[in-house]
């Protein structure tokens, strides 16, 4: 999540409609400086008998967080309480339950990329066994219920739970149990930035789909392949979704600024505090109307904040974040930016993509979505057929884009290896919920406890 450092009270006061569009028009990049920013979350436990650590206990979250200073990591802090770490890979942040993530730093390749990813778990691993704790990749909990998890001491996120109840039944494990794998790319122009937008909404389904890793919870299936997608279909549907309006004419900048007017807020940041504004409205606040800060209106910094209270399946701010993931192993962290990365940064690719679903109405696009929690490669797609046959040309496609970036690169260095394990997740028909599944039928005789040997 992103780390609030600092007030933004020094920041412009928003006067106009050019200024909450200025996030979105300032994200256009030549070519040469795109970049690939890859965020991975992951899931905390005590080796001795699998708790997730409070932040307080001896060994929890707060000194994992503190024990990163060794590797040259500095604390952010709020209210005098350490909530993150910054350094030079970025920054490792907490989700609401402890879950612990890598913001990573917007890096050129996907080498620099996994080898970010890979000195990151190499210092969590050395922490861990000091510690005694381990990490884990997998979309959700598998065994805890709500009441066993630990809440992290940020004001964020005492406004969002507060809230969740209100608008959705699954909010809360949103929040406490799921973890994922997320990737921010750039755009160059107004008119790129909707190509790729509507390409990656459309094909986020697939992304879901091939990273399901999330089929269990308290200790037992759940029927679901993904169900940290499912639980995003029940969490607000005002933050949430496909975005039908993405694909309507005339949609660009403007037209996701007037969204996010409607997304209702969360909070406000004043001198080191959030102040709770959940449910009400910033075209309010613009008219100097919230009635939490009344006369007030807000800043340029309180826009970029609100940009970071809505979750839709790929998220604009000033550049495209792909959500559609779950959490997973060192490989797949590679393989999601891989993925998007070979779709989205070669022209030829991105069109080729764009050809494979822009026909697609919006209730085509939705079923999909909604299929693929429970069925992943096996839903069906618009003009029939089934996932599993459209992701092997999307996979195509990606290599084929990562193959041209190669020849683009003066050192021709070729990123398509990072695919391979998406390739044999669609060669054997298995996405890894199911190959956890069979596991969890066989060698396992029902033990999902047992999946926590696979930690990092
Ligand atoms: N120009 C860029 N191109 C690609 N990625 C970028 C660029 N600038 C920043 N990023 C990436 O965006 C990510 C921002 O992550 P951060 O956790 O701070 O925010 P967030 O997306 O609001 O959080 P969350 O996804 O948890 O809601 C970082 O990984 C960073 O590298
Ligand atoms: N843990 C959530 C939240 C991630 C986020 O919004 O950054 C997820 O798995 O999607
Ligand atoms: N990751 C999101 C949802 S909990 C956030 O930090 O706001």
């Amino acid at each position: 999540m992103s780390t609030r450092e600092a007030s933004g009270a020094e920041d412009p006061i928003i006067q106009n409609f050019a200024q909450l569009v200025a996030p979105m028009a300032a994200g256009e990049k030549p070519i040469e400086q795109w970049r690939i920013g890859t965020e991975h979350e992951k899931l905390v436990y005590k080796r001795d008998d699998f708790h997730a650590p409070s932040y307080d206990e001896a060994g929890g979250i707060r000194d994992i967080l503190l024990s990163l200073r060794e590797f040259g990591w500095e604390p952010i802090e709020e209210n005098g309480k350490v909530i993150a770490m910054k350094g030079d890979d970025g920054t490792v942040s907490l989700e609401p339950a402890g879950q612990l993530e890598l913001s990573g730093a917007p890096l050129e390749n996907l080498h620099q990329t996994c080898a970010e990813t890979g000195r990151h778990l190499k210092q969590v691993k050395q922490i861990g066994d000091k510690l005694g704790v381990s990490f884990i990749g997998l979309g959700m909990w598998p065994d805890k219920i709500r009441e066993e998890l630990p809440v992290m001491p940020k004001g964020r996120y005492a406004i969002m739970m507060d809230h969740m109840p209100k608008v959705g039944d699954l909010g809360l494990d949103m929040m406490l149990r799921t973890c994922t794998i997320q990737v921010n790319l750039d755009y160059s122009s107004e008119a790129d930035m909707v190509q790729k937008f509507r390409t990656s909404l459309a094909l986020q389904p697939l992304a879901t789909a091939l990273f399901a890793n999330s089929p269990f919870t308290e200790g037992k299936p759940n029927g679901f392949l993904s169900y940290r997608s499912h639980i995003w279909s029940d969490t607000d549907p005002h933050r949430t979704g496909m975005l039908p309006f993405v694909f309507e004419d005339g949609f660009g900048y403007e037209r996701w600024a007037e969204y996010m007017l409607d997304v209702p807020m969360y909070f406000v940041y004043r001198d080191g505090t959030y102040i709770n504004a959940a449910g009400l409205s910033f075209r309010d606040f613009l008219e100097g109307k919230l009635e939490v800060l009344p006369g007030e209106k807000p800043s340029a910094a309180d826009w970029w904040d609100h940009l970071s209270t809505a979750f839709p399946e790929v998220r604009l701010k000033s550049f495209l974040e792909m959500r559609g993931a779950d959490g997973g192993p060192w490989s797949r962290i590679c393989a999601l930016p891989a993925f998007w990365v070979g779709l989205l940064y070669d022209q030829s690719a991105l069109d080729a993509a764009w050809d494979l679903v822009k026909s697609w109405s919006m209730e085509e696009r939705e079923a999909l979505r909604n299929a693929v929690p429970a069925q992943a490669l096996d839903a069906s797609i618009p003009g029939g057929g089934r996932l599993r046959d459209l992701a092997k040309e999307v996979l195509d496609i990606a290599r084929s884009g990562l193959t041209s970036r190669a020849r683009l690169n003066e050192a021709g260095d070729n990123e398509t290896g990072f695919l391979e394990t998406l390739d044999e997740i669609v060669e054997s028909g298995k996405v890894p919920a199911q190959r956890l599944l069979d596991r969890y039928h066989g060698e396992w005789d029902g033990d999902v406890s047992r999946v926590y040997k696979y930690s990092f």
